[in-house]
């Protein structure tokens, strides 16, 4: 197996180089162990390659886990812009870690950029939320690990991060109540203690 399928189809993930190769012979042969004990004949033609596709939709869907989230908003700006920046609608893919099975929606992301002004690239915050949904993941989890690190790195005076998803969990299996979604937030710093600010970032949010 080349190294680069092994991490990745393309090797980076959020802009970030994948640190480390997956074991996908391991994987391959718990696959090969699942079909067997659901009832399934994995020798059968259409099943023969499945624990191999398997392997390595699972090195790409938990690439997440094998970079550093913290390299992926080193470029920053000077933009002496002291306003509310929000990029709402980011496409969420992650994987519930309760059932290894997806939940997806969006993300909407605000932060007000602290008094040196400096921001960081648009693309950036999606490649943010990318880099931790490729995990096994709770949305509340993902939902404060994208608000903290961009409090951390970005030196911000706020930070608002809502997630809105429906979980497969809830929808193909169990409640079985699909179409059902699931809102967070995390809000930070100025977006936290001042409800002006609150209300003006989440009446923007929520004019989708
Ligand atoms: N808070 C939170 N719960 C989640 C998330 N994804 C899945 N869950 C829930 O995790 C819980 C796991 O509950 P358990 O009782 O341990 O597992 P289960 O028997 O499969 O639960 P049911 O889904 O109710 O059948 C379920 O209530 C799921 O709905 C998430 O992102 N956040
Ligand atoms: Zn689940």
């Amino acid at each position: 197996m080349d190294h680069v399928a092994a991490r990745l189809v393309s090797g980076k993930l959020g802009g970030v180089e994948v640190e480390r190769n997956v074991d996908l012979k391991r994987i391959e042969s718990a696959v090969r162990e699942i079909l067997i004990a659901v009832g399934e004949d994995p020798d059968r033609d259409g099943l023969r390659k499945t624990p191999a596709r398997v392997a390595r939709a699972y090195a790409e869907l938990f690439a997440g886990l094998r970079v550093d989230p913290s390299r992926v908003l080193t470029t920053t700006f000077e933009a002496d812009h002291e306003e509310l920046v929000l990029v709402r609608d980011i496409e969420v893919m992650s994987m519930c870690e309760h059932h290894l099975l997806p939940f997806h929606g969006v993300a909407h992301i605000g932060y007000i950029p602290g008094h040196d002004g400096r921001i960081t690239g648009l693309s950036k915050l999606a490649r943010l939320v990318e880099v931790y949904a490729r995990r096994p993941q709770v949305q509340e989890r993902l939902n404060s690990q994208i608000a903290d690190l961009l409090m951390t790195q970005l030196n911000p005076r706020g930070v608002i991060v809502v997630i809105e998803c429906e979980h497969m969990c809830m929808s193909m299996r169990g409640i079985q109540k699909g179409g059902s979604r699931t809102i967070t937030s995390a809000v930070r710093g100025l977006l936290r203690d001042d409800a002006k600010s609150r209300a003006e970032a989440m009446s923007l949010i929520l004019r989708g």
